[in-house]
């Protein structure tokens, strides 16, 4: 089988005045459609630098990054956007919803770029809301939800397109261990449901262990991976 992302030699090097800061250095990985993948690594290892760059949300220094056989490290941002929107979604340990719009309108936030009828975004939205729990909120703005109601609304709206990856980027680092773990196993169920691939970064070893496979990080390089 021909693995969904392949990055190959990643190199991110931020420079701030005249100091460089190499944040990736070399980095190649290699990942299978269907799996779950954790990324673990020290704090200041690489581990958001590398998830941002498979996502395309960063662009490397040098280096490549194929995701389904495409060279995402060429193209522009408008390709990017687009082909983010069919293929790639995104969980942050912020949560980073919408702060104007709804519960429901956040979940829905990438069906309504590809333009889907607004009453059909409703009932995707309410259907995984309702199974998420999160029924009897569907109309609250974030700051009227507990951080796990938000985390849950930023899965729901990674999941809804549903794309072929989802990267995660500590997506319990900011609950607390019993809201983490519903939410982590949350997260896995409806990506083993949709066939899905996750690429998740995480500094809880527990959590890791749910992990298909788990890639190591140290000081921006990986190690050699096994399969
Ligand atoms: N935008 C940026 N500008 C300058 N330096 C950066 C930037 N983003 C990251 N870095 C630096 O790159 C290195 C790797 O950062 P990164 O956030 O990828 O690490 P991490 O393993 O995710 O850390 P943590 O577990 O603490 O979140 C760090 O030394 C960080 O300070």
């Amino acid at each position: 089988m021909d693995p969904i992302i392949t990055a190959e030699n990643l190199t991110k090097i931020y420079r701030m005045k005249n100091v460089k800061m190499t944040a990736l250095d070399q980095a190649s990985i290699a990942v299978y459609p269907g799996e779950v993948c954790a990324i673990v690594g020290t704090s200041g290892s690489g581990k958001s630098t590398l998830l941002s760059l498979l996502a395309g949300l960063e662009r490397p220094t040098s280096g490549k990054v194929f995701i389904k056989g495409k060279p995402i490290h060429r193209m522009n941002e408008k390709q990017l956007v687009a082909f983010r929107l069919n293929h790639i979604g995104f969980v942050f340990q912020a949560f980073n919803l919408f702060p104007v719009l709804t519960a429901w309108e956040n979940a829905a936030f990438g069906l309504a770029c590809r333009g889907e009828p607004r009453p059909l975004q409703y009932r995707k939205a309410k259907r995984l809301l309702g199974r998420m729990g999160l029924q009897d909120h569907l109309n609250h703005k974030p700051i009227e939800l507990s951080g796990g109601q938000q985390q849950r609304v930023s899965i729901a709206r990674a999941v809804l397109p549903k794309p072929d990856i989802i990267f995660a980027d500590e997506p319990t680092g900011n609950l607390d261990s019993h809201t983490s773990q519903q939410i982590m196993d949350m997260l896995l169920e409806l990506v083993r449901d949709n066939g899905a691939t996750l690429v998740f970064v995480t500094h809880d070893l527990e959590k890791a262990q749910q992990a298909d496979r788990i890639i190591h990080i140290t000081d921006g390089k990986t190690e050699l991976q096994g399969r």
